[in-house]
């Protein structure tokens, strides 16, 4: 799903009522309806007392007019105005009117009123109309405590727009910020709902029309979007194909003590339809791996004595990789100094798209020269935040979408951001924002899956663009089906693998 800006909706907004003369009263009332359909949904079968915290914006202006909607449908609504009311906008004053008209009233917000506080908690639901994408600076006084009021009373709340404290572009929380179960958001969704704090706060998201015309909204460029289920297409195989047309794919790693981690990417690739799995290994844990293995080809390298890589693996691998489409360096590689070099080397030698994990990440530490020498080739960088961080990505800012967009710009390459809502960044700025996945896979191994699965689709022949942001969708969709079935604490790694198949069969087009 298309990913709007603050400033894009706000001059959807303009040129709907003013060059299409769409009274913005009329757009307020949709997006009052949109509101109002989800309290009485949270209410069930009986009108119940509903509280509307407004502010003077017209996000508040939303929460006027479901005020009235609600008093309409029967609930008993208290709606309090939370700022100046002088401050109202024009628009929120003329709901407050209609409110009026209908025997409501928007009194003021008296935090220390313990009757009001009282009153709320006989509430079914509250409804969070205190700031929009119009929140521009951390919440304080007044607003403050009716967030709190709204996070402390354990009753559904229900956020026009976006939850209040979260900056719409960012999902940075300013402030403090409402913990939402639901939001109604309207003609498109903001990276806020998903990303950041905000992809916590946000709870159900529903995405409202309230009238503005759709050539307003194609016409627009939207450089950010959401993966979604009917996003994610796989080709049919063709009936005459065979195992070199699925993509020759090579994974480099492994050392003593970790050789799960290139063992799991392995299976991950295979289990994602790679046609050729080659793994380079230290010797040392060749056997160990060639146990393990059956359908991937696992090749011992030249080790060092603490068993991991030596300097002279390096050329090994380049001239072994010169029938490969792509390769996999870092599952369970290791950090010595050696093994980091063997890394730097290959990339400064081979020219076919590269993904770079776990210790393939760190090995550019202090290197950042070799990532760029590698412009205009796919590299696709899978870091964790840590590793993030150790490469030069600054997410003390909260921005984690305009960080990892900087990073795969200034760098040009392919960035995965790994968490909750794992970004996929591409250089021409372009980025997509996973919606798949749960805590259960943050366990060790779970990101040589992700791994494998990049390097089958990339070895597939699907382009970058495609090949990454699926592999993320469908390793948290193998994830959401792992817990679903055992649940998310004894889910595995070797779990994920084993449901691919049928995740990927569902999106075979
Ligand atoms: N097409 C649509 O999307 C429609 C959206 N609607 C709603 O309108 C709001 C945006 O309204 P706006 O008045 O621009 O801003 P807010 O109500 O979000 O904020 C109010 C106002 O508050 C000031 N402000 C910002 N930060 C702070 C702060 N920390 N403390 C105090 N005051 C602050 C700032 O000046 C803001 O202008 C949108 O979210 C939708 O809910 C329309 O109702 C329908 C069409
Ligand atoms: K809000």
């Amino acid at each position: 799903m298309r990913i709007a800006t603050a400033e894009q909706m706000r001059e959807m907004d303009r040129v709907a009522i003013v060059e299409r003369r769409i009274p913005s009263t009329d757009l307020m009332e949709r997006a009052a309806a949109a509101i109002a359909d989800q309290v009485i949904e949270l209410a069930g079968d009986a009108p119940g007392r509903v509280v509307c915290f407004c502010g003077p914006g017209n996000n508040g202006g939303d929460g006027v007019a479901c005020a009235r909607l609600l008093l309409e449908a029967g609930f008993e609504v208290r709606c309090v105005l939370v700022g100046a009311h002088e401050k109202m906008t024009p628009d929120t004053r003329e709901m407050e009117a209609r409110l009026a008209a209908a025997g409501g009233r928007l009194e003021p917000f008296q935090p220390d009123d313990p009757a009001f506080a009282a009153w709320c908690l006989g509430c079914c639901a509250m409804v969070d109309a205190l700031f929009g994408i119009g929140l521009n600076s951390p919440m304080r006084g007044d607003s403050l405590i009716a967030v709190q009021m709204m996070n402390t009373c354990d009753i559904p709340v229900v956020a026009a727009d976006i939850p209040s404290g979260v900056e719409a572009d960012t999902g940075r929380v300013l402030g403090a910020a409402v913990e939402a179960a639901r939001t109604v958001t309207f003609t498109l969704p903001k990276a806020g709902h998903y990303v950041g704090r905000g992809g916590l706060c946000t709870g159900r998201l529903t995405v409202a029309d309230i009238g503005i015309p759709a050539d307003l909204v194609d016409k627009e460029d939207y450089p950010v979007q959401t993966v979604e289920e009917t996003d994610v297409l796989l080709p049919r195989r063709p009936r005459d194909a065979h195992k070199g047309d699925f993509g020759k794919c090579a994974i480099v790693g492994g050392s003593v003590g970790y050789t799960g981690a290139p063992t799991l990417s392995a299976r991950a690739a295979v289990r994602s339809g790679a046609g050729l799995v080659w793994v380079g290994v230290p010797a040392p844990v060749w056997p160990v791996a060639a146990a393990k293995l059956d359908e991937a080809m696992p090749f011992p390298l030249p080790a060092g004595k603490e068993g991991q890589l030596s300097l002279e693996a390096g050329e090994l691998i380049r001239h072994k990789l010169s029938g490969y489409e792509v390769c996999l360096i870092g599952p369970g590689l290791g950090r010595g100094n050696g093994v980091a070099s063997v890394v730097r080397h290959l990339l400064g030698e081979i020219h076919i798209p590269v993904i770079l994990d776990a210790d393939g990440i760190n090995a550019l530490e202090g290197h950042m020269d070799v990532l760029d020498g590698r412009q205009g080739l796919h590299t696709v960088l899978t870091p964790h935040d840590g590793e993030f961080a150790r490469l030069g990505g600054d997410l003390s800012g909260g921005d984690r979408l305009g960080e990892a967009r900087r990073f795969a710009r200034e760098h040009g390459c392919c960035l995965v951001l790994k968490g909750h809502r794992t970004i996929t960044a591409f250089p021409d700025g372009r980025a997509y924002i996973n919606t798949t996945g749960n805590p259960g896979m943050a366990k060790g191994g779970s990101g040589d899956v992700l791994a494998g699965i990049i390097l089958a689709l990339l070895g597939q022949g699907l382009p970058a663009r495609q090949a990454v942001p699926y592999a993320v969708w469908l390793h948290g969709a193998a994830g959401d089906r792992c817990a679903a079935e055992v649940g998310e604490y004894g889910m595995t790694p070797t779990d994920l693998v084993a449901t691919l198949p049928a995740v990927l069969e569902a999106h075979v087009k």
